[in-house]
């Protein structure tokens, strides 16, 4: 078996508070390389906020999430940011592009950010990605002619800038018609099986759940085996 790429040992995250809440609970995942997850469940079972864990963007109350072998436990915010920015790539269900820059331009910030490469090197790279996405001919546009499935792609190019090992996928369809609904998860599904870039999306939709590698569905915060109760 391959190592794994993203891992959770025994997770949970606690709202402190005068009555705390429980978000998620004695979560333990391992998902390896090319593996395409849906994480599913009711509303308000703790979709997004497992997401948020294993993509380091929230900070578990108990147990520890581990990206390609690391342990993020000991981490600090910096370091975190710079694991966010190198190995993982977000997509939400609003695209979060920023109005005032180019298409290329909002798939380019995550590079600059990154830095080390000369700009002309990274605007071959954000074409080529807008490319592989039927994006090519969209680079010099805003985001604001563009329709909700193309800035959704948009969204995808960007998340996938700086050559991550996962892509973490909030609700990404949504917002969209059925049509680009099912154009998102084609892209994540050849993403997966041709790059081996791990995708794990929260989905409600069980049509679209049913095309992943693996399903992880929880209830009340907890995992359950789907069928067994
Ligand atoms: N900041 C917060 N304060 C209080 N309760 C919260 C907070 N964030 C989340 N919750 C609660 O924690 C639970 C899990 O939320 P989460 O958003 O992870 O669920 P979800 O499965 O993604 O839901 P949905 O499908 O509706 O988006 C929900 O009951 C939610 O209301």
């Amino acid at each position: 078996m391959t190592a794994a790429v993203v891992e959770a040992r025994g997770i949970g995250r606690v709202l402190p508070g005068p009555v705390p809440v429980t978000l998620v609970e004695g979560i333990d995942l391992s998902i390896g390389e090319g593996e395409f997850v849906a994480i599913t469940g009711p509303s308000g079972s703790g979709k997004s906020s497992l997401l948020y864990l294993l993509g380091l963007l929230d900070r578990p109350t108990s147990g520890t999430v581990i990206l390609e072998g690391r342990d993020t436990a000991e981490a600090d915010a910096a370091e975190l940011a710079a694991l966010r920015l190198s190995k993982l790539g977000f997509v939400f269900q609003f695209h979060f592009l920023l109005p005032e820059f180019t298409v290329l331009g909002n798939v380019m910030i995550p590079m600059r950010k990154l830095g080390g490469s000369p700009e002309a090197e990274l605007r071959t790279r954000a074409q080529a990605l807008l490319e592989d996405l039927g994006l090519g001919d969209q680079a010099a546009k805003l985001p604001s002619q563009l329709s909700g499935g193309q800035r959704q792609r948009v969204a995808i190019a960007r998340a996938l800038a700086n050559r991550p090992r996962v892509i973490l996928a909030d609700e990404p369809t949504g917002n969209l018609d059925t049509k680009s609904a099912q154009t998102v998860f084609d892209i994540f599904a050849r993403l997966a099986r041709e790059t081996g870039t791990t995708v794990i999306t929260v989905t409600h939709d069980e049509g679209l759940a049913a095309q992943t590698s693996r399903r992880v569905n929880l209830v009340d915060g907890r995992l359950v085996t789907p069928g067994v109760r």
